[in-house]
């Protein structure tokens, strides 16, 4: 049995720079990681790949040759290509990623990127919501929905909302009420509100944030995964000292988690109180 992460997310979201930033820090806590590059596109690879498409004939051959194989011992990292349809339509990866879970015993999380710059502009972050719904909807596997870059997250403008409001996703008529202040967006009025009640009819999607530069925004990522994918409850090759601070570690709730990140990357300590939503 093997664990591991499929990173997913449109081009740019960070899936290279997360997937060398959470090998790194996994290395440092003691698991052995295998990263996999399958974007053909990455020709400059940050990290050292056991697996690269660009040199791929059959994935099969790789496995064996690098003894990659079903029952090897390592943790990989998947980082796919940004090309949406990937994940959110087309069957080819997910057959790719049925093989490995079913037939392989690979326990996969998918860790879906998504810029937390969309926050700034709601039409935008509709979008987001929408992709991150189709993800999990397409890849049936534990599901994460990550918004990257959050130092950034304020850098194209202020965000009308606290950070909890895009984290928790709990009631998007807000985000309606905004986007109907908007002339540009009035005409869509009824179809984004059709969308916003889709998404919160499934009520699927939430976010957690991460800074990849930052350790403790990646360790608490790593507590959710590890949760998620049950390598929480898995025989560690690392030292037991390390799995209980990061695999089995308590996580703060998630309504302290947000304070704390939403109090480092927001321009004024307690933003936008006229629009909080918590009143
Ligand atoms: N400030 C900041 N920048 C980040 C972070 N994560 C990624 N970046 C930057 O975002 C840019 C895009 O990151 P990539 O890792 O290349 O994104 P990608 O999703 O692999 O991109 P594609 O290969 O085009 O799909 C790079 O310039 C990274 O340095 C982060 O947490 N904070």
């Amino acid at each position: 049995m093997a664990y591991g992460q499929v990173v997913v997310g449109p081009p740019g979201s960070g899936k290279t720079t997360y997937c060398n930033g959470m090998s790194q820090f996994l290395r440092l806590i003691g698991r052995k990681v295998a990263v996999v590059n399958l974007d053909p596109a990455n020709d400059e690879l940050p990290y050292e790949c056991a697996v690269n498409i660009e040199e791929l004939i059959r994935l099969e051959d790789v496995m064996a040759e690098h003894s990659l194989g079903p029952n090897g011992d390592h943790y990989f990292l998947f980082d796919f290509p940004g090309q949406v349809e990937l994940f959110t339509l087309h069957s080819n990866a997910k057959n790719v990623i049925h093989v490995m879970t079913n037939k392989w015993d690979y326990r996969l999380t998918a860790v879906h990127l998504v810029d937390a710059h969309l926050c700034s502009d709601p039409g935008k972050y509709v979008s987001a919501l929408l992709l991150s719904l189709s993800a999990m909807l397409h890849l049936e596997l534990p599901h994460i929905n990550v918004l990257s870059k959050i130092d950034l997250i304020e850098s194209y403008g202020k965000l009308a909302f606290n950070l909890d409001f895009y984290t928790d996703v709990q009631d998007l008529s807000y985000l309606q009420n905004h986007l109907d202040q908007d002339p540009r967006s009035a005409k869509y009025r009824k179809l984004t509100k059709s969308l916003c009640e889709l998404i919160e009819d499934y009520s699927l999607v939430s976010f957690t944030t991460l800074n990849i530069q930052d350790k403790e925004s990646v360790m608490d990522i790593v507590k959710l995964i590890d949760k998620s994918n049950g390598y929480v409850f898995a025989g560690i090759e690392g030292n037991i000292n390390e799995f209980n601070k990061i695999a089995a570690g308590p996580l703060d709730w998630d309504y302290y988690r947000n304070a704390a990140v939403q109090e480092k990357y927001f321009k004024e300590e307690s933003s936008n109180e006229e629009n909080d939503v918590s009143e």
